[in-house]
């Protein structure tokens, strides 16, 4: 397990729970020996005690000698540097690769697969990701939770599933790794928003609004890329939008509800102990949803309050950019009334196609 934060520990515990052998890597040589010799990690996860078929150490060589899987959790900025030093450790292997991670990368926009990909210059066969409603404390005092691992074929999915369950935490599999992917990137971002709303003191009407107007958006964003609707209805979409929007554990939503109360995005970033990987994907989202003409009101608002441009006070479930056009609730593939931002945006390419590639591309509806 490279990284040991909340989450990584977390699930190095699930999979020692469910009878593997861990060795965690913390960057930290004092983290590791706290796990390695205390089985605690007091930083991370205050209360719990970690099982004795975990182990620890600083030194990446010894963390991955031997490993049938490995598994990424480390705030997506870093994972890039990181996987540089890993390449050589995990060359030899055909072992999957798992990211737990829930951003993308703020320069590249790419989602932490892709990035695994291009720097383990790895058959993207190897690769899964998990993801799910799985914050990370429940979790480590073993509250039942449910999880999604999806790779591209099902067979590493499988592998990962069967190794990743124990008696609090069951795995399902999907093979639709760029829904399940976006799924738990663009869920932070909307816990951002009810973080916001929180702090701001509006009530559950505001709240439902956004979460339901929200998942609407992660919907059409993810669909766009390629993402199959249902993946967003399930576990890495739905379900883990209700556990981040819902609980103060939630990184997101505090930071969210700091902007709410007022302080700064400076302010709040000091004052954050641990990774909020909303607050850096916002940015990337944004530009990727520009380039495949998909509109996100809510993450765009949660933008400007990030910057200092909008009050705090004026964030809103928009229903959309257009004030003047009724629009229909479900924009989902042109469903209902044809509001949906992917069928507006087939619906310009249409428009450009007839006006032979001329004028068409400042007209956005
Ligand atoms: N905590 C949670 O409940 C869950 C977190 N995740 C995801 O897991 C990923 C990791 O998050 P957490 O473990 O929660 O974060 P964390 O903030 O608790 O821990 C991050 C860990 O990475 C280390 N780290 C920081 N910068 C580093 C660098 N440059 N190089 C190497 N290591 C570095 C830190 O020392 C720490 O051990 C994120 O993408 C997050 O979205 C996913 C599901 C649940
Ligand atoms: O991804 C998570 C729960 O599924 C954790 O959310 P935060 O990163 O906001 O704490």
């Amino acid at each position: 397990m490279i990284g040991a934060g909340s989450w990584g520990t977390t699930f190095g515990k699930i999979l020692a729970d469910g009878g593997a052998n861990v060795t965690m890597w913390a960057r930290r040589p004092e983290l590791a020996n706290e796990i390695h010799e205390g089985k605690r990690n007091s930083e991370y996860l205050p209360g719990i005690n970690l099982p004795r078929e975990m182990s620890a150490t600083h030194h990446l060589s010894e963390a991955l000698d031997g490993a049938e899987q490995v598994y990424l959790s480390i705030p997506s900025q870093a994972v890039r540097q990181n996987l540089k030093a890993v390449r050589p450790l995990v060359a030899n292997t055909d072992a999957p690769i798992v990211s737990l991670m829930k951003g993308v990368e703020r320069r590249t926009g790419l989602r932490m697969s892709q990035v695994i990909e291009q720097e383990l210059h790895c058959d993207p066969l190897r690769i899964a990701v998990a993801s799910g409603p799985n914050l990370a404390l429940e979790i480590a005092r073993e509250q039942p939770t449910a999880a999604v691992i999806s790779s591209t074929s099902q067979e590493p999915a499988d592998a990962v599933a069967r190794r990743a369950r124990n008696r609090y935490f069951r795995t399902f599999v999907n093979t639709d790794v760029i829904g399940t992917e976006f799924g738990g990137v663009l869920k932070n971002l909307i816990a951002v928003a009810i973080g916001i709303v929180d702090g701001v003191g509006y009530g559950e009407n505001t709240k439902a609004s956004i979460i339901t107007r929200g998942l609407v958006e992660m919907t059409d964003f993810a669909v766009a890329f390629g993402a199959h609707p249902e993946t967003l209805q399930g576990l890495a979409g739905l379900g883990d939008l209700i556990a981040t929007c819902q609980s103060p554990l939630s990184r997101n939503n505090t930071a969210g509800r700091l902007l709410g109360q007022g302080y700064s995005f400076q302010d709040v970033v000091k004052q954050m102990q641990q990774t909020a990987e909303g607050l850096a994907s916002v940015t990337p989202i944004l530009q990727l949803a520009r380039e495949v003409g998909v509109e996100m009101p809510i993450v765009e608002q949660v933008k400007m309050v990030l910057d200092g441009t909008m009050n705090p006070r004026d964030i809103a479930p928009h229903l959309t950019t257009d004030d003047d056009t009724p629009q229909g609730e479900r924009t989902q593939n042109g469903q209902a009334g044809g509001g949906g931002a992917l069928w507006r945006s087939i619906q310009r390419a249409l428009d450009q196609f007839r006006d032979g590639g001329r004028g068409a591309s400042g007209n956005r509806s």
